[in-house]
């Protein structure tokens, strides 16, 4: 990789989005819920400090087990709530209250150590679906068949077949085989664990088809290969283009993510307080703040062109959201269109933003 060049439009990197607190939004407008359950030690906890914590990796072995369930809320681009259960809660005791926790939730992560013996965690798991079921049928289940790091490629693919089957004929057995159930092979040693975590969040956003049909246009106009729209502090991918995606760019746009952070909190300069915003009571969105100040912050970009004759291309579209883009250097030379394109699509998002609310 060569070194990367100056930003163009900017003499010093922004900050992209660190320095501003969190995003503000509407007073008492109820925010997605994600649960995260599983047994104990399957790694809930350490999944979430990761995320959304920024927790290297190698700590989470210092974690202590979960007691209480743990309400945390997340303020990125849209706000939402995590909560984390304890491995050895059983909701069938009659303390909680199921239908306050299980009927506006967006979405269900159940994650199964797939470096252990996993039976008992399939049982508890098709026992949440089915409870679940009673309470919000239209919640969207995802499996993280988790801690893959320390398996052959061959053990994942066989693990995953496992699961599967064995989830899909006992629902089948217990009347519910029309529930329908994601499964992603995850781990907190890699990107696999935010690719995760990005197919979640996407399912939640009402916004997703619009988003996708801009970057699909702004993708065929420019000429680009890839094009992502981040959550820069998460690194969670809010849409791409329709084209698929493989892991490679995927890996390539986070990394770049940190590296641009990373710069921009030696060097970058401190463009105000914006924490401020937050404080003042303004009916804002939970999505994608409209707030104008959000909207118009000087455009920041970065560059960085790849031995393999591609160039990476970020562009900070508020001060939670960053496009990346990976194009061939040929393209890249249709500096002026891709400016232009870049602006247009960051103007149709901030209505697409605004119409949502
Ligand atoms: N190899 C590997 N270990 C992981 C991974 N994720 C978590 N762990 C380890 O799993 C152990 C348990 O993680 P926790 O996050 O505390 O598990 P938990 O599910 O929150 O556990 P409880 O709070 O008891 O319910 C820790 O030692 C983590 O380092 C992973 O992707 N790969």
């Amino acid at each position: 990789m060569e070194d990367p060049s100056p930003p163009l439009q900017s003499p010093t990197p922004s900050k992209v989005s660190m320095q501003n607190g969190p995003p503000p939004r509407v007073r008492g407008a109820p925010r997605p819920r994600l649960l995260l359950q599983g047994q104990r030690r399957s790694g809930k906890s350490s999944i979430s400090s990761v995320v959304f914590h920024k927790m290297p990796p190698t700590e989470t072995l210092f974690l202590e087990s979960t007691t209480r369930i743990q309400k945390e809320p997340v303020n990125t681009f849209m706000d939402f709530q995590v909560w984390d259960f304890p491995g050895q809660i059983d909701y069938n005791d009659g303390t909680f209250d199921l239908e306050a926790i299980f009927s506006d939730t967006g979405a269900l992560i159940y994650v199964i150590d797939a470096q252990d013996e996993y039976l008992e965690a399939l049982t508890r798991l098709h026992q949440t679906i089915i409870t679940i079921q009673r309470f919000n049928p239209s919640i969207n289940v995802e499996v993280f068949i988790h801690k893959v790091d320390g398996l052959s490629d061959d053990f994942k693919l066989d693990t995953q077949r496992d699961i599967v089957q064995r989830t899909t004929d006992e629902l089948a057995d217990l009347g519910f085989d029309s529930v329908h159930i994601n499964y992603h092979l995850t781990s907190i040693y890699d990107h696999s664990i935010f690719e995760a975590f990005s197919k979640v969040i996407q399912k939640l956003l009402p916004e997703l088809g619009t988003l996708e049909n801009l970057l699909n246009g702004l993708v065929s106009n420019c000429r680009i290969e890839k094009a992502f729209l981040f959550d820069v502090l998460s690194k969670i991918y809010v849409a791409t283009d329709s084209s698929p995606v493989d892991v490679q760019s995927y890996e390539i746009c986070s990394d770049y993510i940190d590296v641009v952070l990373d710069m921009t909190e030696i060097y970058g300069y401190d463009r105000g307080d914006s924490s401020e915003v937050s404080t003042v009571e303004e009916s804002k969105s939970s999505m994608g703040s409209t707030n104008a100040e959000d909207w118009s912050l000087p455009d920041q970009s970065s560059v960085m062109k790849l031995q393999n004759g591609m160039v990476l291309f970020l562009r900070e579209i508020n001060k939670f959201l960053a496009l990346i883009c990976i194009m061939r250097k040929e393209s890249f030379e249709k500096r002026g269109l891709i400016d232009y394109n870049v602006q247009v699509f960051q103007q149709a998002l901030e209505k697409v933003f605004e119409l949502h609310r």
